[in-house]
């Protein structure tokens, strides 16, 4: 028998996105129904950032005790046991996932449901045996991975992020399609944990970082050992006795590899098949759903956040996306997203940070009009101390000292970019880091040093030396 539910919001999808607006507006007064079809807490927590952070931990902690010598500790040859690195990654996804759990949101008051959920109309959605009428709802089903049409893959296994964190035997040789976030993450954490690693990218790698900073990632892959070809075609993947052949055109010449197992990392599809968007009138394309600056959807009782609408793809930015929804659809405020401050972060080692335009994004809106001042790591004290100076910091301003963006490779880059979001977010000046006192000696005084730097010029030339001889005559 069909149960019908009532209710204010209904959401769909309890990943990143889902979960946050069903915290966020039950707590705020509202009867709240959760739809998941699979694994409450979605790709993060599943799939995605979090076994990838722990798989990369692992990895750096054999790299460390690998390089722990410079520092004059031995600890003998490195041994793996890739089963219990792959073990760590299970036992802190089962840590997290009692705070994404059914019991917790249930706790919290909303009605969960365990089902596929699908539009029947424009204000109408089924999941198992319910029927779910909503004010407003809210479609946070996210992405998955992108399958490129390469000549004989069907004919292989092939591990994507769905299936990569289930396989506890290391790779002998890991062959990796696509040189974005996923592909490098995962091409470090398996290397450092003993595996050969072979990176094949159609383009060049991080694309959408500053190529500056992309080369001391590259640069550091391939010193480590990690092959890489960039600007290569995948022509044609072949079963082989067992073993994945891998034929690939490079520089005008065709080069076959040969490989153990076989990882797609080549970008996402949003999962918008089978929720009957037709049938409640809502827009989408292959990037994903149609949203306007509020994050409504051509069904103005709906709206879409997070991967599914195709902009930047981060568990962060479906956690804002839910803000903005809780405002507009909770409080009517005609809240709008501002993209102009999000960071994101590759936790490779060295981890590369962005954060607001880069300087080919600032150079495109302002030409010659902004500036761009740089400080190295090995500059630093800290990260002398600790013997890891490889990186540099570059902020991009506009000529009155605007900060426009920020972008920095090396170690923790990730922890030292979330000032500049702030900056960037509060429409600073460059002048307000360069007054901060930072404790000496940490990396976080890197930000200070290349704010301080952008004055150099002006503070130590002609003029202010004039200046300081002219007032100290009258000392
Ligand atoms: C390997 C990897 C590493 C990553 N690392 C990072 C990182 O370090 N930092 C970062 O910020 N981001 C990272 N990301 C990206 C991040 O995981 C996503 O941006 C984030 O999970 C998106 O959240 P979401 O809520 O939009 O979708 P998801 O988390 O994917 O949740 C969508 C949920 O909807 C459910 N669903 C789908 N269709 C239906 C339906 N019809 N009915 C009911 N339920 C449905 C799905 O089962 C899923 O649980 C990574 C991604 C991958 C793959
Ligand atoms: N640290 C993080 O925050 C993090 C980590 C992993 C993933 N993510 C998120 O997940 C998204 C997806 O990651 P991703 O790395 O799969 O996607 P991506 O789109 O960022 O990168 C995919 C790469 O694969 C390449 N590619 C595509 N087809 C190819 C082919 N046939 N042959 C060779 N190369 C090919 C592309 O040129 C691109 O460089 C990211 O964009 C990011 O938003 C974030």
């Amino acid at each position: 028998m069909n149960k019908i539910i009532t209710t204010d919001i209904c959401v769909i999808g309890a990943g990143s996105g889902g979960l946050s607006v069903a915290a966020g507006a039950v707590q705020m007064g509202a009867k709240v129904v959760l739809i998941e079809k699979g694994k409450m807490g979605g790709d993060c927590l599943n799939t995605g950032c979090v076994p990838s952070k722990a798989l990369l931990a692992a990895g750096h902690a054999a790299e460390n005790a690998r390089r722990a010598s410079r520092f004059g500790v031995s600890t003998g040859p490195v041994e793996i046991d890739f089963g219990r690195a792959i073990d760590h990654v299970h036992s802190v996804i089962a840590g997290i996932a009692p705070h994404d759990s059914v019991e917790r949101f249930e706790e919290l008051g909303c009605t969960v449901i365990q089902a596929e959920a699908r539009f029947t109309g424009p204000g109408e959605v089924i999941a198992g045996e319910t029927t779910i009428k909503a004010k407003r709802f809210v479609i946070a089903t996210g992405s998955r991975a992108a399958v490129p049409p390469i000549p004989g893959l069907e004919t292989v296994c092939y591990f994507t992020n769905e299936t990569i964190f289930e396989n506890r035997v290391r790779p002998e040789h890991l062959i990796i399609i696509g040189g974005g976030p996923i592909g490098l993450e995962m091409a470090q954490a398996h290397h450092q944990l003993g595996a050969k690693v072979t990176v094949i990218e159609m383009g060049t790698i991080l694309p959408k970082d500053d190529p500056d900073l992309v080369a001391v990632i590259r640069d550091r892959i391939k010193a480590d050992g990690i092959s890489l070809y960039e600007g290569a075609k995948t022509k044609e993947i072949l079963d082989v006795n067992d073993q994945i052949r891998v034929v690939i055109e490079h520089q005008g010449i065709e080069i076959t590899l040969e490989g153990s197992h076989l990882l797609l990392a080549t970008g996402r599809k949003p999962n918008v098949e089978n929720l009957g968007l037709k049938d409640a009138g809502i827009d989408y394309t292959d990037r994903g759903i149609s949203v306007d600056a509020r994050l409504r959807t051509s069904n103005k009782k709906v709206f879409a956040i997070g991967d599914i609408t195709g902009g930047l793809q981060f568990t962060h930015m479906a956690g804002y996306d839910a803000g903005i929804v809780i405002r507009n659809a909770l409080f009517r405020l005609p809240a709008k997203v501002d993209h102009s401050a999000v960071p994101w972060v590759t936790y490779t080692n060295p981890e590369l940070a962005q954060v607001g335009l880069t300087e080919k994004t600032a150079r495109e809106q302002y030409g010659d009009d902004i500036r761009v001042v740089t400080w190295d790591y090995a500059e630093n004290d800290r990260a002398r101390a600790e013997a890891e100076t490889e990186g540099f910091i570059k902020v991009i301003t506009k000529p009155n000292g605007r900060i426009l963006g920020a972008a920095i490779v090396g170690r923790q880059a990730g922890e030292l970019i979330g000032v500049w979001s702030l900056a960037i977010s509060k429409k600073m000046k460059i002048g307000a880091i360069a007054g901060m006192i930072a404790p000496y000696p940490t990396l976080g005084e890197l930000s200070k040093r290349v704010a301080g730097a952008w004055y150099t010029p002006s503070l130590f030339g002609e003029k202010t030396r004039k200046l300081v001889r002219f007032l100290l005559r009258f000392a």
